[in-house]
């Protein structure tokens, strides 16, 4: 089992209080011994949630800005922990905004604002003490097209835990581990120091899974991880994310309403209203529920309209 070597971490506190990491410690240390991913046959979806999860990821009153622009206004809303949320809606109401405002990769962004409290573990992810480089190692991020480094299958996993430092007893391990849980290792394992870019686009997104799994995050976020790929590719991440999610926090943004309806435990319903004080088109949150209650009995008629075709 490796380690983080906290003394690698810039000096600034990191957002998780020492409960969540002991938490996250023992589900991977529980993961490593027992490696249910590479035997357990894909989940059924849907299954018992609870009515109170714990929150891994709290939005309060959410507004984010692109300079003057104010793209989504108001929203609060909680990530249940080792659970699938999905975000969807119609273009341009918010859902990758307000994804990258989970782990502030809006910070990269020129002229991006966040106001409001987002909360991780309870703890202002914002506050001046907190390290965005430590906040994006905790939440990782899986974008649309596949983005492998120009490297080996082996160093595009082993790199990250390289540069930050992590301790691990051996690096091989690491590697067939994190690959093994993206649900990759035995397409792999043969031509681990052969290019990353010899891949399919779905093993080479599987890679990308696998190298935000090798730095031991504890959510990650996917933005429209599925869109660049096949039916096939498609059906097997699915199946991946389901696996996961006994080990991670997972948000996905997605415009494909059956893949939300397939994969995600709840599903938060974004629209784009016209913002009465600006007159722009801002993103606002309908509806956020379990998914079987969106999709079969929503409680706001733009969510039905939405999910039934009529708009958007
Ligand atoms: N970097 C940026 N600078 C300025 N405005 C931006 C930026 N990124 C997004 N926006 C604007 O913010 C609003 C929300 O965009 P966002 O991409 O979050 O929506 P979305 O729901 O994810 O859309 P899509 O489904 O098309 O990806 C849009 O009006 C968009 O033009």
């Amino acid at each position: 089992m490796s380690t983080h070597d906290d003394t690698q971490v810039p000096t600034r506190n990191p957002a998780t209080p020492p409960t969540a990491a002991q938490t996250q410690e023992a589900t991977m240390a529980q993961a490593t011994t027992s490696n249910p991913i590479s035997t357990r046959p894909a989940q059924s979806a849907h299954r018992d949630l609870s009515d109170t999860p714990a929150s891994v990821l709290e939005c309060e009153d959410v507004d984010v800005y692109y300079g003057q622009f104010r793209a989504v206004r108001e929203v609060s809303l909680a990530f249940g922990h080792n659970e699938i949320t999905a975000l969807i809606g119609p273009s341009g109401c918010g859902k990758s905004t307000i994804l990258r405002s989970l782990n502030r990769m809006n910070d990269l962004v020129e002229g991006a604002r966040v106001k409001g409290s987002i909360r991780y573990w309870g703890q202002d992810m914002y506050a001046d003490a907190v390290d965005p480089i430590e906040v994006r190692r905790r939440i990782g991020m899986v974008f649309q097209k596949p983005n492998p480094f120009p490297k080996s299958i082996y160093d595009n996993i082993a790199y990250g835990p390289r540069v930050t430092g992590m301790k691990v007893a051996s690096m091989d391990d690491h590697v067939e581990q994190a690959l093994t849980r993206a649900a990759l290792w035995d397409e792999v394992k043969d031509k681990l120091k052969q290019s990353a870019y010899g891949l399919s686009g779905g093993q080479q997104q599987r890679l990308c899974i696998a190298r935000t799994i090798a730095v031991e995050p504890d959510v990650i976020l996917m933005d429209e991880p599925c869109s660049a790929l096949d039916p096939i590719a498609t059906a097997r991440i699915e199946s991946l994310m389901v696996d996961l999610r006994d080990l991670y926090t997972i948000v996905i943004v997605t415009h494909n309403m059956q893949q939300a309806a397939r994969v995600a435990d709840r599903t938060a319903f974004f629209t784009a209203g016209v913002d009465e004080e600006t007159g722009d088109r801002t993103g606002v949150l309908v509806e956020f529920d379990r998914t079987s209650k969106i999709f079969e009995n929503p409680a706001d008629q733009r969510t039905e309209d939405y999910i039934t075709g009529r708009f958007g």
